[in-house]
């Protein structure tokens, strides 16, 4: 069937156009609207905008004026028309999603005709841009949640290692010298004992706190398990690492920690170990020297730093 040829067609298709409900508008050669239906208007919220005749620019500008219809996402009118630009008639067909200020969402079809007009067909995708959002949304919770250790928010082990494995390439790489250590909290179990568990659970969030409010931007702090935690200090000797550590005991032992019980205090002990240069020395490496440096801290007495290889 010839739609040049047969009218009754050409009847059809218009009518179907008028009363579609998705949303299509023609723009001539020179970006003019020369055609709209109804739920072209609805779509963007049009119904007081003097839509025939105007220009493409005129149109956007009066949806930014008045804030109706597109969601500008910059604060000024010309960035926004000069990034609608960078996409408008870029290709012959093109989709694009558009966001609505009013929380709705567009699926935009751009098409050029040989004869320079644009048409656009807009179809409301709001409740698959929901489900997508929220999808998104759980995703990145998950991937969070996966990294972080839920009673204290830190990096859990996995999410250390695989920070500490990257270090441990760059250290290698630039040859800077980069400190690991192993911190656990002495006695932990008579203090989960003594007090009970939930208060144990406060003095591990009480401990986080505190080592992240103690270290620089760059460290890292995780949860390893238990009472064990660890800090990664990239360009740290271990001597400045041994100054950082002591610096924390001392932190510790100037706390008022009468909210988890009157007279309570804790200490911890430390293993420090530098990153080896030679190239087989990896991550697990790293954290078993540092390993054996607490072992031999807890050996000492407890409440000190032991740096591997000077004990
Ligand atoms: N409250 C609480 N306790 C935990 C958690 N994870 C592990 N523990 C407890 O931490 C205690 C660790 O005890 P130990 O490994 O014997 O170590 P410690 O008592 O700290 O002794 P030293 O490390 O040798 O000073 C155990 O009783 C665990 O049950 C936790 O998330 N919350």
């Amino acid at each position: 069937m010839d739609i040049k040829t047969n009218e009754h067609l050409q009847k059809v298709l218009i009518e179907h156009i008028a009363a579609s409900e998705n949303g299509i508008a023609v723009l001539d050669a020179k970006d003019q609207v020369i055609f709209y239906n109804q739920a072209f208007l609805n779509a963007f919220g049009l119904q007081n905008c003097p839509v025939y005749k105007q220009s493409y620019d005129d149109l956007l500008s009066w949806m930014f004026t008045t804030g109706v219809g597109m969601k500008a996402h910059t604060h000024k009118l010309e960035d926004w028309l000069a990034y609608i630009h960078s996409q408008y008639r870029s290709a012959p067909f093109r989709n694009y999603e558009v966001e609505l200020v009013d929380g709705r969402w567009l699926l935009m079809t751009e098409q050029l005709n040989p004869d320079g007009e644009v048409v656009l067909v807009c179809n409301d995708i709001t409740l698959f841009k929901r489900v997508e959002l929220a999808l998104q949304k759980a995703q990145i919770e998950l991937a969070r949640q996966a990294m972080t250790d839920e009673l204290t928010g830190l990096p859990n082990r996995r999410h250390f290692m695989q920070q500490l494995d990257n270090e441990c390439q760059r250290a290698h790489r630039y040859g800077h010298a980069t400190s690991l250590a192993v911190i656990d909290i002495d006695h932990f179990k008579k203090i989960n004992d003594g007090y009970g568990h939930l208060k144990g659970d406060d003095v591990l969030r009480h401990f986080a706190e505190v080592l992240t409010q103690q270290l620089r931007k760059n460290d890292v702090v995780g949860r390893l398990g238990g009472e064990e935690f660890a800090l990664l200090l990239p360009e740290t000797s271990q001597d400045s690492a041994r100054a950082v550590i002591a610096r924390l005991q001392q932190r510790l032992a100037g706390e008022n920690l009468e909210s988890i019980a009157p007279g309570f205090s804790y200490t911890f002990s430390a293993g420090v170990a530098e990153c080896q240069s030679t190239p087989q020395f990896c991550c697990t490496d790293w954290i078993r020297t540092a390993d054996e440096a607490l072992y031999q801290a807890k050996a000492a007495g407890r409440n000190c730093v032991v740096v591997y290889g000077k004990a």
